[in-house]
């Protein structure tokens, strides 16, 4: 990860909010912090134990400098608000699960939000999808992977049927958080979310996710896939009449999104 990028928003924090670096997207570079912006310091906890259970996710959106500089400030501001709203919007709805905004400021590209999930035990890494799957790889298609699963379906089967759509909808911007004992699918990275009607946008964010699956878990993703698809179908028939036709009609789309992914594949 760039120093220059890390000491540009340390210097934009201040020292009294150390952060860690966890990843370096295209676009963003996201951190850990273990302080809350509109809490004081609890002087008991030093600020850089990073090992309280209260954790921060800081998103930074760095300058760009091949960017001209006006535009680069508006893409900013753009984007970070664009996700600020779309993630304070789908908090609100009921059954619906993505991490809490915390803070946000658009003109600095930066967005404070919950910290989720954990490390898996024997060295799987970070909790998301992906990592998950391939921890139960000597157990596939066991209870947990598949109630999982499922629930991974119904979380995006509840995205679509309020009319969002994700735009980059992989195994590792699936998080599972442990609730209770169990795993809970959250949704996150919105950078490229959208409210949409739209049967394609729905039929594309399926196709990605199936494809990620197929991609990276390829012996189990026929299963694996059904289970999310039992998932999604449920949100969708627990509607009635309109929402099953809803269904068919997105259905029907990720077929012809698949077909076409098919065709470009064998075309090359
Ligand atoms: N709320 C969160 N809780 C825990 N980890 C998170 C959270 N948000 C992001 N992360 C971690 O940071 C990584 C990158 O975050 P995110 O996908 O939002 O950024 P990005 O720059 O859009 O990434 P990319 O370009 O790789 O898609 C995630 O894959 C995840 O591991």
């Amino acid at each position: 990860m760039s120093q220059e990028v890390i000491d540009q928003i340390a210097a934009y924090l201040t020292s009294n909010i150390p952060i860690v670096p966890i990843s370096q997207g295209a676009e963003a570079v996201v951190f850990t912090t273990n302080v809350h912006p509109y809490e004081p310091i609890n002087a008991k906890t030093s600020p850089n134990d990073q090992s309280t259970k209260t954790k921060y996710v800081i998103k930074y959106r760095p300058h760009k400098k091949y960017r001209h500089p006006s535009i680069d400030r508006a893409l900013t501001k753009h984007r970070t608000l664009g996700e600020s709203k779309i993630l304070a919007k789908l908090s609100q709805l009921p059954g619906l699960h993505v991490p809490k905004l915390i803070a946000t400021d658009v003109y600095n590209g930066c967005i404070w939000i919950e910290f989720l999930g954990e490390d898996l035990p024997d060295s799987f890494g970070f909790s998301n999808l992906k990592n998950y799957l391939w921890m139960h790889a000597s157990d596939p298609y066991c209870d947990d992977v598949k109630k999982t699963l499922i629930k991974v379906g119904h979380q995006i089967g509840l995205l679509h049927w309020n009319d969002y759509c994700h735009g980059d909808l992989t195994t590792s911007n699936v998080v599972l958080h442990q609730d209770n004992g169990h795993w809970e699918p959250y949704l996150i990275d919105f950078g490229l979310g959208s409210t949409s009607t739209l049967v394609e946008d729905k039929g594309v964010d399926l196709y990605v996710l199936e494809r990620a699956i197929i991609s990276t878990h390829s012996r189990f993703a026929a299963k694996y896939n059904e289970w999310i698809m039992q998932g999604f179908r449920s949100v969708y028939e627990d509607e009635g009449k309109k929402g099953q036709q809803k269904m068919k009609d997105i259905l029907k789309r990720f077929e012809e999104v698949r077909l076409r992914g098919r065709k470009r594949s064998m075309l090359g």
